[in-house]
């Protein structure tokens, strides 16, 4: 049976404790690996190396240098691409159709823009008048934090690791990588590449485990750990930060979301279709981004339903190998319970299923996967838990509305501000209605149109930080103003 061990200090290495846990593959149940369980022992290991690589080579390279090194990591993950394409469906259950597109590409990017991005951008400089008259010079350089905490979801394991080493690393950190338990295949595959492109030892690390009680906690609690980059569920950040105030520790945290999306009367309703289903169903309903709140304008209402429905029926439910799927297995079984447990709320609380609801048929050698139904849902009130909580899941709820006004202050009405979806052909109004929203983020006519230069973050609960472009340099390095009387 293959193990994934930790990387540490450039080499793979098992727990001391030699405890494992299993490595399921979601769309049949089966075990594909077993996974080493950090103690502290192996992250305070990889908390060491990391400091220690600080003071080497990494530490002592030119911008120039350092930057060349993560374009070749960049080019190394490309090289490897049906390497991780296959690790990372086989972690997720998600189509390759989808993974080959979105995760593993910007696997690589995410290392080329920030190598990229680093060389380029200035700081910032002051003249000064002194009372003495010769005046004085302030300019500003950025140094690296040091040693920076990663931990990252299951969701689009590669894709949201990499947002966070990328920039880190092309800043000049090292990092501890703590991946989550139920993907960890491609961020352990990722140290063979970094070896490869002549990373020096010690400035990646990876150590695999849990959270609480386990590898998160011993890592988010190390006091040599400088700065805590976070992606995960709202209640997760909340415990981390908690942890990371000992020592007054740095957080950015990427949360969940409960998205809306705000369709217009004068909408393309192609455009808003094809939207709202990517938004609701790609990667199985698992994108923080995506949309499980819909509010359409009353006079297109049915007609939206009707169309969005025929959507849903006809999205291809498969494993990844399957050429035609567009639609894979939750995460895990355990995921599926909550997803389910929706579902059920849903029936509870009376709403009308437009379609889905429960579990698909499957072939027998997928009958083990963790499958749900695409879902949609009609005449909830606007406080059911499956309108106010993040499910996670290939599902949304569809309301009408009347008013601008109204749509503003339905998708405004809960604690998380992540990212919304506004689908009008009126251009003022479009502006004016995302100008509005409290979202980090607000796609208009659009969905998941990323330009990594811009600002990526979430408002109230969804988060606090925003990495993307410049923004993860006011992250990722400490900016030092000195000062030169003349
Ligand atoms: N805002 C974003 O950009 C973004 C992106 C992707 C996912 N998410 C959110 O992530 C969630 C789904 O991912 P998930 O289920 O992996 O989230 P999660 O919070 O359960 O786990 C995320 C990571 O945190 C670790 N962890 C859990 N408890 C910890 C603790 N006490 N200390 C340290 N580490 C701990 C986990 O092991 C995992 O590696 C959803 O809420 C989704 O909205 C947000
Ligand atoms: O599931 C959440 C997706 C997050 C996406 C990004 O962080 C990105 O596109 O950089």
């Amino acid at each position: 049976m293959k193990e994934i061990k930790h990387f540490i200090n450039g080499e793979y290495v098992g727990s001391a404790s030699g405890k494992l846990f299993d490595n399921v593959n979601p769309s049949n149940g089966q075990v594909i690996a077993k996974i080493h369980e950090a103690g502290e022992a192996e992250v305070d290991a990889a908390v060491k190396a990391a400091r220690a690589a600080l003071k080497g080579p990494w530490g002592k390279m030119t911008v120039a240098e350092r930057t060349e090194i993560l374009h070749r990591v960049a080019a190394g993950i490309t090289a490897r691409f049906d390497e991780f394409l296959e690790a990372e469906c086989l972690d997720t259950g998600k189509p390759k159709s989808l993974a080959s597109h979105i995760d593993i590409p910007r696997g690589a990017a995410n290392f080329s823009v920030f190598a990229d991005l680093v060389k380029n951008v200035p700081t910032e400089a002051f003249e000064m008048a002194t009372p003495d008259g010769t005046g004085a010079l302030n300019y500003g350089v950025r140094r690296p934090k040091g040693v920076i905490g990663v931990i990252s979801p299951w969701n689009l394991p590669l894709l949201l690791m990499t947002w966070k080493v990328g920039p880190a690393l092309a800043c000049g950190n090292t990092v501890v990588v703590k991946p989550s338990e139920e993907t960890p295949t491609t961020t352990a595959l990722l140290g063979e590449v970094m070896n490869a492109a002549g990373v020096p030892a010690g400035v990646y690390n990876v150590v695999h485990g849990f959270g609480g009680n386990s590898a998160g906690a011993f890592l988010t609690a190390h006091p040599d750990v400088d700065a805590i980059t976070f992606t995960g569920e709202t209640g997760t950040g909340e415990t981390i930060m908690r942890a990371a105030a000992k020592g007054v520790r740095q957080v950015s945290l990427e949360l969940g979301g409960k998205n809306a999306g705000i369709v217009f009367a004068d909408c393309d309703m192609d455009k808003a279709i094809e939207g709202t289903l990517r938004s609701a169903f790609a990667n199985c309903g698992q994108v923080c981004l995506g949309t499980e709140r819909v509010y359409v304008q009353r006079p297109i209402f049915d007609e939206f339903v009707a169309r969005l429905k025929a959507g849903a029926e006809a999205l291809k439910i498969g494993e990844p190998n399957d050429p035609s799927a567009n639609f894979g297995s939750l995460v895990s079984h355990k995921h599926r319970e909550k997803v389910l447990s929706y579902y059920q709320k849903a029936k509870d609380e009376g709403a009308t299923i437009v379609t889905g609801g429960g579990v698909p048929d499957m072939p027998a050698h997928l009958a083990g996967g963790a499958w749900v139904q695409p879902t949609i849902w009609t005449g909830l009130p606007d406080d059911s838990a499956v309108v106010t909580e993040e499910i996670f899941g290939p599902c949304c709820h569809i309301r009408p509305f009347d008013t601008e006004e109204e749509a503003i202050e339905l998708a405004n009405s809960l604690p998380y501000g992540l990212a919304s979806a506004i689908w009008t052909e009126n251009s003022s109004r479009a502006h004016r209605v995302a100008g509005q929203i409290e979202a980090g983020i607000v796609w208009v006519n659009s969905w998941f149109l990323r330009d990594l230069r811009t600002a990526f973050g979430g408002a109230k609960q969804s988060g606090i930080g925003r990495e993307g472009g410049v923004h993860s340099l006011e992250f990722y390095t400490e900016l030092k103003n000195i000062c030169v009387k003349l």
